[in-house]
């Protein structure tokens, strides 16, 4: 069964349409699930929750039965802890994000910690341009990360159909990469004046993408192992490393790109036409951008393909050198 959201509001001022959205669902007791950084966004006097202080494998359950629904407001821990909540209680989930970072916003899935797995669709997407317009630049440029992902998602989807006999979505595919194509070309033949508002409407569409494959394989592919893989090395060194789930996303799909046009000639200069995308709205497209040693992103590729049961063209794994390559051909590193 595909479940979508049922209202989606990208407009100015989205979020003083909260109630009423809230009374067409007839919805009236919310708990909001935000962030220090964006509760200042929470225009109504419901009760509110701060995700960083929820333990999500500890949380007593019954603590929210006076709720009839939860909203997620915020970034992308916020819209996912939200989520996480109204799956376990059973009850609709509304998602406001304050920015545009990635595809969470929509998307089905909870990706806290990996393996991500399946909750539900958002029943409704509250997307204020205002607010998201007005947030931090750099969430922003990480969500063109969570867009061009994509491109090695879908390519590596085929490849898992083609090589292993994997089940394969022709529609979800063709949506997923079309949403990334349409804004990259968008992105390198404008002035970036639309950028906030086709960005938000690339993530959601993506976010659905998921919802009618009913798995994250349209947006999630190689590159997002080796954004799995960094976030897994930076818990186990221990690292002070801030670098966004999209940004990581963006370097992981240029190296992605660039190890699908060694094996097809039709892909040639897909690389270089995604960095030169997230170089134009100012996304990291190389280690030192991310400040992540070089060891540490050759470490993530060679583990990348152990993150998850997912066949992609990385396949059985990649050597050190064959690592370094990459990286260093693609100036990564
Ligand atoms: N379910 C899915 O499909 C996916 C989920 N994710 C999830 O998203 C997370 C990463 O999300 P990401 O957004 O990159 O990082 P965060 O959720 O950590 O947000 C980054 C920071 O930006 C702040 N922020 C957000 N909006 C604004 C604003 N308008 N003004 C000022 N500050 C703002 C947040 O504030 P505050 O401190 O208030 O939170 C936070 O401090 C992952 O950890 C994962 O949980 C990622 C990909 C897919
Ligand atoms: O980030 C995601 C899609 O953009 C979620 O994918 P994962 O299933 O790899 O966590
Ligand atoms: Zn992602």
């Amino acid at each position: 069964m595909i479940v979508i959201p049922r209202y989606i509001l990208i407009k100015e001022n989205a979020i003083y349409q909260t109630t009423d959205i809230l009374k067409k669902l007839n919805l009236k007791n919310p708990l909001v699930i935000t962030g220090k950084n964006t509760k200042k966004y929470c225009k109504f006097d419901f009760d509110i929750q701060y995700y960083d202080e929820i333990d999500i494998d500890e949380f007593e359950v019954s603590k929210y039965y006076k709720y009839d629904s939860i909203i997620g407001l915020g970034g992308g821990r916020a819209i996912d802890t939200g989520k996480l909540i109204a799956y376990k209680l059973g009850i609709p989930f509304l998602s406001i994000p304050t920015t545009a970072s990635n595809d969470g916003i929509a998307s089905p899935i909870v990706s806290i910690r990996q393996p991500s797995f399946m909750t539900e669709a958002p029943i409704a997407i509250i997307a204020d341009i205002n607010i998201i317009k007005k947030s931090p630049k750099r969430l922003l440029s990480a969500g063109m990360g969570d867009i061009v992902s994509n491109i090695t998602a879908v390519l590596d989807w085929k490849l898992a159909h083609r090589e292993i006999g994997e089940e394969y979505s022709e529609s979800s595919a063709i949506f997923s990469k079309t949403i990334a194509k349409e804004l990259i070309d968008y992105v390198l033949n404008s002035n970036l004046e639309e950028y906030p508002k086709k960005l938000v409407k690339s993530l959601i569409a993506s976010g659905i993408t998921i919802s009618i494959a009913h798995s994250s394989r349209p947006a999630s592919g190689s590159e997002h192992l080796f954004s799995h893989a960094l976030d897994h090395l930076k818990k186990e060194y221990d690292l002070k490393i801030n670098s966004l789930h999209g940004e990581q996303c963006g370097i992981g799909t240029i190296m992605m790109s660039y190890l699908h046009e060694l094996e097809n000639e039709k892909l040639k200069g897909l690389s270089e036409k995604i960095k030169l995308s997230l170089k134009k709205v100012n996304a990291p497209t190389t280690a030192k951008e991310l400040e992540i040693d070089e060891d540490l992103i050759i470490e993530a590729l060679t583990i990348a393909h152990k993150i998850r049961n997912r066949y992609t063209i990385l396949r059985h794994g990649i050597s050190k050198e064959k690592a370094k390559e990459i990286a260093e051909k693609t100036e990564v590193i």
